[in-house]
């Protein structure tokens, strides 16, 4: 079986920066993916060309199958469940919430004069429903909170049984008991059989669902280690990769990570 994801030597430059810089990334089908890294390492970069919404300036992407550069992204993009602030911004802001989910059974961002089948909409409901907002389904997008509007954008990316799922700091902005749901829920897709291949990415070693498999640590653009999660998130790969002495606390499924004290005598 091929890849899901076959990310080879790759470098992205922007003037004289390397966003990337010469990374190599496998992802498997039955793979649970974590890419993380402090600001500015270039997780979102990464999952960028993941999403085939970002060309490499050097090395090749292969996504499922399908080489980047060589096939037509408007083709490939519909079997790749993306959720990202990136997208938030081009969300029409009066659309309902129920709209933003329909509507990407047809690659477009606003109800248009597509003739909207009723199995769609009763499957956005459905993901809405599933994702702890059923409630604001004819709210317009705008007026959703943070918390809400992320998990508008995950039902999205469902929509349309993507066979890829990248999920951009999905936790980021939402509140204690918000993070702790959205932990549970996402823990339960990616062990679901019929879950799709998933790569999340964070900072927040707290934000890590149980059952993800594997972890990329991203710093400088290049990965400090990756593999199986058991293996390599350790204290000394996580020190490394935040460049801070940390101590990693693993417990029930879940972990978080601590600045390292000195010994008390
Ligand atoms: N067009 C650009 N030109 C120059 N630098 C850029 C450009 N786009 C991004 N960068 C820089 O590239 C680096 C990687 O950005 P990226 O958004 O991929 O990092 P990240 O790991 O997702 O960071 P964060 O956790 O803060 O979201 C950052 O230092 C960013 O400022």
């Amino acid at each position: 079986m091929s890849p899901v994801l076959e990310i080879q030597n790759v470098t992205v430059r922007r003037g004289r920066k390397n966003l990337l810089n010469n990374v190599s990334w496998t992802v498997n089908e039955d793979e649970r993916w974590v890419i993380l890294g402090p600001n500015g390492a270039g997780k979102t970069t990464l999952l960028q060309i993941a999403a085939a919404r970002l060309f490499p300036t050097t090395g090749t992407a292969r996504i499922l199958d399908e080489q980047l550069g060589a096939v037509d992204v408007f083709e490939l993009r519909p079997l790749i469940g993306f959720s990202s602030n990136s997208l938030t911004s081009t969300m029409p802001m009066q659309e309902t919430a129920l709209n933003v989910v329909v509507t990407a059974a047809y690659g477009v961002t606003g109800r248009w004069r597509e003739e909207y089948e009723q199995l769609d909409e009763r499957r956005a409901f459905e993901l809405l429903n599933e994702w702890g907002v059923g409630t604001v389904f004819d709210r317009p997008f705008g007026t959703l909170s943070e918390g809400e509007r992320k998990r508008v954008q995950i039902a999205r990316a469902l929509m349309t049984d993507p066979e890829l799922l990248l999920l951009d700091e999905p936790g980021a902005g939402l509140d204690l008991g918000g993070r702790e749901a959205l932990v549970e829920r996402t823990s339960q897709l990616v062990t679901h059989e019929e879950s799709p291949t998933t790569v999340l990415v964070t900072h927040h070693l707290e934000e890590i669902p149980p059952g993800f498999t594997h972890v990329l640590l991203l710093r400088d653009g290049a990965p400090v280690a990756s593999g199986p999660i058991e293996e390599t998130m350790t204290s000394a790969n996580l020190s490394k990769t935040f460049d801070t002495e940390l101590d990693l606390v693993h417990r029930d499924g879940r972990y978080s990570a601590f600045k390292k004290q000195p010994a008390q005598h």
